[in-house]
Order: structure tokens, then sequence, then C-alpha cells
């Protein structure tokens, strides 16, 4: 329900951006059309529910012990349900291939679509698409850092598998719920320590990875990203697949790049990243992220990096050739509401970005007017940004401003403080 209160608020700050040319209801039927997807993983902490007593490895961590972690996939399903009652718009469930939904005991090269079957039966009952991503972490055949570049074929062979297993799955997702689903591969493989050769296992990672890719698949189900990082807990010397690795892989296989923002070195940041890959990349995968000192992968907050990646989609339309999903674990908050921390704040910055008078900046810039430029965006920090975003959490149907914690609270108290 729109009250008079929203409505009146919403009618003057309508007016303050009509005089820059800036129409607050176009605005919002763009950012309708925006998907974000949320990464099941924060509902549990990267356990899910292949292989349950198996501890979390890869080099990632989550810290925090807060009560209520989802144990089973229906009790994810139902905090996802409450997460995605709290955020405007239609979005994505990313899924880990460890969130299996079977009673099969079953390893990671045996997945078959069968076993998120009801996965997809919730999502499109949800109205949700479905984004997917091997696991390779959390496993015996991992646990000495190495999987697709590992120097024993077996172990390589069974992660490759595992992954073509994952495509298969993704084309699944994309036939069942009418929307592409992106299924992206993030593996650990590093060295703790300096390495002698660091092309070998480089050179076992391509070949893996044309094999995985081998079989093509419609990209209108399934679209394939590459995730790189700089460095892991116990791969802080040489991690194989480096950013330089998956750009020039991803551009010459014509796969999509994925820039997770905790992946960089600290000064480096992906908002400066995006236009660059834009002239040369089809696609871009991003997992937005909130690295402190490391990739610690904090709740996403409204941020200066997060708004100037908001920025970059928006002032240089790479909105539809970019997929927006979430990437953050926190065990010592209240999990439903990191999902709602997160994607509000990935919503509210791209929604700020939408109401810059970009024409009008660009034209300052282009003249070398840098003082206007800094003056005016300035100003706009302060414009009233927040009406237009409670206008559109109204006009959805959801909590507005921090009405929604309230909600978070009392399912705290009647779902997940009764986990024990
Ligand atoms: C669980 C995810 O696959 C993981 O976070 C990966 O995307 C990553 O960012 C690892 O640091
Ligand atoms: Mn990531």
């Amino acid at each position: 329900m729109i009250t008079s209160e929203v409505q009146e608020a919403y009618e003057l700050a309508k007016k303050a951006y009509a005089k820059y040319g800036i129409d607050t209801d176009r605005v919002l039927d763009q950012l309708k059309n925006i998907k974000i997807s949320l990464h099941c993983w924060q509902g549990d902490d990267v356990r899910g529910f292949i292989n349950k007593d198996q501890a979390l490895t890869g080099g990632i961590a989550v810290t925090g012990n807060y009560p209520g972690a989802a144990r089973t996939p229906d009790e994810l399903r139902q905090d996802l349900e409450k997460a995605f009652s709290l955020i405007p718009g239609k979005h994505k469930l990313n899924l880990h291939a460890i969130y299996v939904d079977t009673d099969e005991k079953i390893d990671f090269d045996e997945i078959e679509p069968r076993h998120y079957q009801k996965w997809v039966e919730w999502a499109k009952e949800q109205g949700l698409g479905l984004d997917f991503n091997p696991t390779c972490f959390s496993h015996p055949k991992a646990d000495d850092g190495f999987t697709l570049s590992h120097p024993n074929k077996e172990i390589r062979d069974f992660w490759i598998e595992h992954c073509k297993r994952s495509r298969k799955i993704g084309e699944y997702f994309g036939k069942e719920t009418g929307q592409t689903c992106v299924t992206n591969i993030w593996i650990p493989d590093g060295y703790k320590d300096i390495p002698v050769d660091r092309l070998a296992p480089r050179k076992r990672l391509e070949e893996a990875l044309d094999e995985i890719f081998e079989e093509e698949i419609d990209p209108k189900f399934n679209l394939d990203a590459v995730e790189s990082k700089l460095f892991g807990i116990g791969s802080e010397s040489y991690v194989v697949g480096s950013h330089e690795f998956y750009i020039g892989y991803a551009l010459t296989r014509n796969k999509l790049i994925c820039l997770d923002m905790g992946h960089f070195h600290p000064t480096e940041t992906v908002s400066n990243k995006l236009s660059a890959l834009s002239l040369y990349s089809n696609g871009m995968l991003l997992h937005v992220s909130r690295p402190v000192r490391w990739d610690s992968d904090h709740v996403v907050i409204m941020d200066d990096e997060l708004q100037e990646i908001a920025r970059e989609l928006v002032v240089n339309n790479l909105l539809e050739k970019t997929y927006i999903g979430l990437d953050f674990f926190d065990g010592s908050i209240n999990r439903v509401a990191a999902w709602v921390i997160g994607a509000r704040s990935m919503l509210k910055a791209l929604l700020r970005a939408f109401l810059e008078p970009i024409e009008l900046l660009k034209e300052m810039e282009l003249k070398g007017d840098y003082t206007s430029r800094l003056a005016l965006r300035e100003e706009f920090k302060s414009y009233p940004f927040g009406a237009v975003w409670d206008y559109y959490c109204a006009s959805q149907g959801v909590p507005v401003r921090e009405e929604w914690l309230a909600e978070v609270k009392n399912y705290e108290k009647e779902v997940l403080l009764k986990r024990i």
C-alpha cells in the first residue's frame, strides 16, 4: 500500500528530478527489469546438503555463529521466500551444486538435473530465475588445493565431469524457468608458497575448461562464466585462475567474465574494469561483495565502490550485458537480514545512478568544467532519492524503509530460533 506520506514525498522528489529532465516513473520501470541473483550460500554458511559433515574448504571462510542457519533445502527455501518478500522486484536464485535436494547419496561427479528438481518447481512457483555453480571445493578430492588444474589426471577428470554436469543442470534450469541460467566456474587452485612452474597448472586448467565447454549449449538456456581470484587462504602466492588467465580465456572462448569485488588487490576496483572489458567481452557477471582488508565477503552496503559500479552499469548502458549476483557470507548476523541488506543496497545504488543527470554531467566533463561536475555530483548525493526508493518499495508491495527489519525479527523469533 502506498501511504499518502510516501506518495506526497514521491511527488516532491519527482518535481526535483524533473528539473533536470529525469523522469522518475521511467526510472522505476527500468529498475523493475533488473534482476539480482541472490546466492543461496548466505543462508547456511556455504555448507550445502550433499555431504553435511564436510567442512568448508577452498580457502574461503565464514565466521560467526548466529542462530538459525538453514539445515535442509526446505528451510533454506523458507528463508529465501522471506528474504525475497522484503526485496522489491522479481529476481533470481543462485544455487551451488552442493545444494542438491535428494535423498540419494551421490558424489559431485554424479549430479543430475533431477537432484535439483524441487528447486526448479519452487522457482517456477515463485517466478524466480535460477543460476548455477559447480562446487570445486569442500570435497576430499580438493583437499590438496587443486581441482581442474590438478597434476593427477584422475582427479582432474573428476572435476571436469562435475563441471560438465553442472552446465547440463544450468541448461535444465534455463529450459524450465524460461530465464537464461548463468553457470559460473570458480576453482580455488593455487599454491601457498612461491611456485617453480606457474605455466603448467594454467595449461592444465585451459585444457580442462576446453573439455568442459566442448558440448555446445544453447545460450538461450545457459551461459558460462569464469571467475578469477588474486589469492585465497592457502593460495597466497599463486592462483592458477588469475584475472589475466580468465580474461584471455573468456575473450577467446566467448565466455562471460566474472568479476568478484573481493578478488583483486585492495587498491584495484571492479568499477574501473567494466568499461574496458565491455569493449571486448560479450558479457560480464558481477559477484557483488564487500572485501574488508581481504576477500572477507562482508554483507554488501551502499558504499562508494558499490555506487561507482552502479554508475558504470547505468552510464555506459551495460545492464543488458551484465549479470548481477551477490556473493557474501556472514554468519555473525541474521542470515535473512544479510540477504535483504545486500540486495536492497544493490538496488538502491542502481536507483541512485539512474537518478543522476548523466547527459549534463558528460557535457560538463567534455567541456572541461570539472568544478561543475564535482559540485553537481556532490549536490545530487542529497537529492531525495530516498523518497523515490520508498515509493518503489511501496508500489512493489514490500516494506518501506526499515519496516522490513521488524518482519525479520519476528521471523527470527517464530522460525529461526526454533531450529535447535
Ligand atoms: C561460494 C562461491 O562459489 C565463492 O564465493 C566464489 O564465488 C568466490 O568468490 C570464492 O572466493
Ligand atoms: Mn565470487
